[in-house]
């Protein structure tokens, strides 16, 4: 596919960053975009990639616009490398294919390209090797450059845009990479794309078209051979024997009168036949739609494309009747007098196209299903870090060791409400610092491939519910036995019920650690922000105080800890044996009760029932009732979290 951008103009924040850009790439041709740090490299591939709006300006693909299927033939491969840490490659990559790659191709196809793919970039030795990241040794520099390009490589992209993929490589292995890149290119006639800071003198001579930007201007464009020759014309020599990239560098770098020289050459350059015709031809079509013939020449396209059934192309001929009021541009006058050769105008292309919109690779069940897998396998590693569960073990044995076999007796009560409060808060803060701290990575990740178009948020958002509740659920789960059977509580029933309302609390607060990540993205705020959550609800959560002021005590029903911890002091009060008092007939339990909580142990000592601690509690919702607040809330927390990541954290 030919890739043509033509006047493209933008600005970021007020600030001019493109200044009417125009280049041409075509199959099978590598074309370099250099140009000093700032001078809008990044910026023009984003651009051409769809992921930044242009002011003005075309980005055509066969002389079509660009729409959000065509967008799909581009691959955009971004200057840093962002994967999941601890996926192996191939792993990477397996999964990268069965997302990307269209169901109606068969699996040992796909694995098939997943094999051409590692021989043409020349990665078999490192397929079983971590991706890694700066904690875990993975992949080298160079190799997660290849990775990277591999992914984007797999969906057999038609052009290919390269944002600086020798970027922290020494000069043998850019070399090499560039050289399996050029060997790629050629080979499957791609159109490539890339942004490059200093290449070596052998890397540049791989190139077949080079477009040199000077702030954000275009300082040259042609043939990547012809550039010292370019700047010769202009009285700036290149000295024998010197790299051309350099010394072009250095020159745009210079001084303003020099950029000014080389800028305004450039746009003189525009007239000449040196200019591609294809971008001539762009700025006859503006010069066209600016009369007032463009609505009947709209119009007949319109016509031309319901004719044919498909849109018009660069090369297409569309009649149309010249009215008085058009200019008789004999250039773009074809054959008679009647006949004009047009580009179709955007709009139409982008209607047309979308009646066929195939937006997705894969359906949404694939998507599902592979992303259930991946994300299983990748926070797996994570949740079950071995860190995790000594961390869970310890201290399940300490709680059980300090809280163990506790006597049925009145002075226990209390220790009794410490223990449960302390597993639901504890159950409460790992999920939720898991989520805050793990999230970042992840979105990284996440935000790279859906701005790929790779799958629906909905499936992300499925799969990561599904593949990560297994997971969360192991380690309380093995916390609760320990802890439960250690102190002594409640019997079965309440064992299965602390265990239920445990995991509920973890589900809860994993959602609510989502809610904060996704909405604060600094990290360190993303913590205090929980931590003062978490906090607040502790205090109000009906353990530490049950005498807040009167026109506080609303706080209390915002605090989701009240709820989890009431759950389980209702559990392990309800149908307990009774507890026996010490002694004397004053304490708190036995005086305020009615005389059918109490009664008279054989020994004489007076014992009352334990739904006694309830009352005493004022506990007076039933269990259901705090188990349908907790599970709602679960359900409004998830919801809130995939609004967020679908309408505030979109990717670019
Ligand atoms: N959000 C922004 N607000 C203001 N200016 C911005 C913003 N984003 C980018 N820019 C500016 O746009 C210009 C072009 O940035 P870009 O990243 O495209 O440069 P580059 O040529 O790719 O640089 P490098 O080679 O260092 O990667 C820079 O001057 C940068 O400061």
């Amino acid at each position: 596919m030919e890739l043509i951008f033509h006047n493209v103009n933008l600005s970021i924040n007020k600030k001019k960053i493109l200044h009417n850009v125009a280049g041409i790439a075509k199959p099978g041709e590598m074309l370099a975009v250099m140009g000093p740090s700032g001078s809008g490299k990044t910026t023009l591939l984003s651009t051409i990639a769809g992921r930044l709006a242009r002011e003005t300006g075309d980005v055509l693909l066969n002389g079509q616009p660009v729409d959000k299927r065509m967008r799909r033939k581009i691959c955009y491969v971004l200057q840093s490398d962002i994967f999941f840490a601890n996926l192996t490659l191939k792993e990477t990559l397996v999964y990268t294919a069965l997302l990307r790659l269209p169901d109606s191709m068969p699996h040992k196809d796909k694995m098939a390209r997943v094999d051409e793919i590692v021989e043409s970039l020349d990665m078999r030795k490192c397929l079983n090797t971590l991706i890694g990241n700066v904690w875990q040794r993975g992949l080298s520099g160079g190799e997660k450059k290849r990775a990277n390009i591999a992914c984007e490589l797999l969906t057999n992209p038609t052009i290919m845009l390269l944002d600086e993929p020798t970027s922290g490589l020494d000069s043998s292995t850019a070399y090499s990479l560039m050289t399996s890149m050029k060997e790629y290119t050629e080979s499957h006639n791609k159109t490539v794309v890339t942004t490059i800071h200093q290449p070596s003198s052998q890397i540049f001579h791989m190139f077949d078209r080079l477009l040199l930007l000077c702030e954000g201007h275009v300082a040259y464009f042609g043939d990547a051979h012809k550039v010292v020759d370019f700047f010769d014309s202009i009285g700036l020599p290149c000295t024998p024997h010197y790299n051309p990239a350099d010394f072009m560098l250095e020159k745009v770098k210079e001084s303003e009168e020099i950029q000014n020289l080389i800028i305004e050459n450039a746009d003189a350059r525009r007239q000449t036949d040196q200019w591609p015709k294809e971008l001539k031809k762009l700025d006859h079509k503006l010069a066209l739609t600016s009369t007032p013939a463009a609505d009947s020449f709209t119009k007949t396209a319109e016509e031309k494309v319901e004719q044919n059934g498909r849109p018009a192309t660069n090369g297409d001929l569309v009649e149309m009747k010249l009215g008085n009021n058009i200019r008789h541009d004999s250039q773009i006058i074809r054959n008679a007098d009647s006949e004009i050769s047009i580009l179709i105008p955007d709009e139409m292309a982008v209607k047309y196209n979308k009646q066929k919109d195939q937006r997705w690779p894969t359906s949404w069940w694939t998507q599902y299903q592979v992303l259930t897998r991946r994300n299983f396998t990748q926070s797996k590693a994570r949740i079950w870090s071995k860190i995790n569960l000594v961390q869970s073990v310890i201290i399940a044995s300490v709680v059980g060791l300090l809280w163990f076999q506790l006597p049925r007796t009145e002075d226990t009560v209390s220790d009794r409400l410490g223990v449960i409060f302390f597993t639901y808060v504890y159950w409460s803060f790992v999920p939720m610092f898991d989520a805050i701290t793990s999230f970042p990575e992840e979105r990284v990740v996440i935000n790279k491939e859906r701005s790929s178009g790779a799958y629906r948020l909905s499936a992300y958002y499925c799969a990561k519910m599904t593949s990560e509740l297994p997971l969360i659920l192991v380690l309380p789960t093995g916390f609760t036995i320990l802890v439960f059977w250690m102190a002594g509580l409640n019997g079965v029933v309440g064992f299965f019920g602390m265990w239920a309302t445990i995991m509920l609390t973890s589900i809860l607060t994993q959602g609510i650690g989502f809610v904060i990540g996704m909405t604060v993205l600094d990290l360190k705020l993303s913590i205090s922000t929980a931590a003062i959550f978490m906090l607040s609800s502790m205090l109000a959560g009906g353990y530490y105080t049950r005498n807040i002021p009167f026109w506080l005590d609303w706080i209390k029903y915002l605090s989701f800890i009240n709820y989890c911890y009431h759950t389980g002091v209702i559990l392990e009060f309800t149908g307990a044996e009774p507890f026996s008092c010490l002694g004397n007939h004053t304490t708190a339990y036995a005086d305020c009760l009615h005389d059918n909580n109490l009664g008279l142990n054989l020994n004489g000592t007076l014992y009352f029932k334990s739904e006694a601690v309830l009352e005493q509690m004022g506990i007076t919702w039933p269990l259901w009732l705090y188990v349908l607040v907790i599970a709602v809330a679960t359900i409004i927390v998830r919801l809130t979290a995939y609004l967020i990541l679908r309408f505030i954290r979109k990717p670019h």
